[in-house]
């Protein structure tokens, strides 16, 4: 058996004709969602995807600007800025591009970003509405995820859901939303023992370690929904996934692919985030 590659991209291309349509709508009432992206340093990783965020708002017909600093800029000239931005009624999201450089303090500049223009979906006050399951800003790759394994018409209610990795960003909030689909959660980590033993297990399997090609066949049950999440930048210069892809497709049901899986739904729902916050904060 050969698993379903799943398309990504033409997902993403698929939601995001759908925030076309919606983002002319809200035009013609004289809205157009803005998105301000802060980019600190000149790491060309983080430069590449704020090009894929300009190109996806362009696409999409909603506004976006970048604003650049050199990574000298003291912590306190970047909160003065998000006070500003908070206050700026023609700003719907705001996004600061992590990683910062060592001087600024990461959770400072996070809970500085009112949460309701919080496009990440980073904020405490957004993760604990997530965790409660109220209606709010949901982090951006999780979010993409739960679409990409809905879109395959897989029913995630009742399923073993195994995630690996812990992290703020990934690991975390996908396990708490797949809870929210009613999935039964189990998560992984580096501490954790007999991992294949619990991987092994998983209708839904989401990869979210940061190391290239670490999980193989072994890991995984023939039929199972793989979903990787790892964006390794290797010696050659390719991107690769944390998943073997290779003999990962010969026994999974579905895989997504490294580029063209996660990725591009990452950038997709941080626009479908930014019309939101932009339709929440006009009372629309
Ligand atoms: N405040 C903040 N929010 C983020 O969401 C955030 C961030 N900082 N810092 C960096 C990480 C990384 N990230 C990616 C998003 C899309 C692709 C993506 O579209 N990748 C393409 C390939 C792109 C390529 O080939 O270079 C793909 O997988 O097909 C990758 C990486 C968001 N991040």
């Amino acid at each position: 058996m050969s698993a379903i590659v799943i398309d990504g991209k033409e997902t993403a291309k698929q939601i995001r004709e759908e925030l076309a349509k919606e983002v002319a709508e809200l035009k013609n009432k004289g809205l157009t969602p803005h998105l301000t992206v802060i980019l600190i340093g000149d790491d060309p990783a983080s430069h590449s995807y704020v090009k894929g965020k300009e190109k996806g708002s362009q696409e999409i017909g909603i506004s976006s600007e970048v604003i650049r600093y050199p990574d000298t800029i003291s912590q306190d000239e970047l909160l003065a800025k998000i006070a500003e931005l908070n206050e700026n009624p023609n700003v719907h999201g705001i996004l600061v591009q992590l990683p910062l450089p060592p001087h600024i303090a990461e959770e400072a500049v996070i809970e500085a970003i009112d949460p309701a223009k919080d496009v990440d979906g980073f904020h405490p006050v957004n993760i604990g509405n997530m965790v409660i399951g109220n209606d709010t800003l949901l982090p951006c790759t999780p979010y993409g995820i739960i679409e990409l394994i809905k879109r395959t018409g897989t029913e995630i209610s009742g399923k073993h859901a195994v995630v690996i990795g812990r992290s703020n960003i990934v690991g975390k909030p996908v396990s708490s939303l797949l809870l929210r689909e009613n999935a039964t959660v189990t998560i992984c980590h580096s501490r954790t023992r007999n991992l294949q033993e619990l991987t092994r297990q998983a209708d839904i399997l989401v990869v979210a370690i940061g190391k290239p090609h670490v999980i193989g066949k072994e890991h995984v049950a023939p039929g199972a929904v793989v979903i990787d999440v790892g964006v390794n930048r290797i010696e050659s210069g390719k991107l690769v996934g944390d998943v073997k892809f290779d003999e990962v497709k010969e026994i999974a049901g579905y895989l997504t692919p490294v580029p063209g899986g996660v990725g591009p739904m990452t950038i997709t729902m941080l626009l479908q985030n930014t019309v939101k916050a932009a339709k929440r904060l006009a009372n629309l």
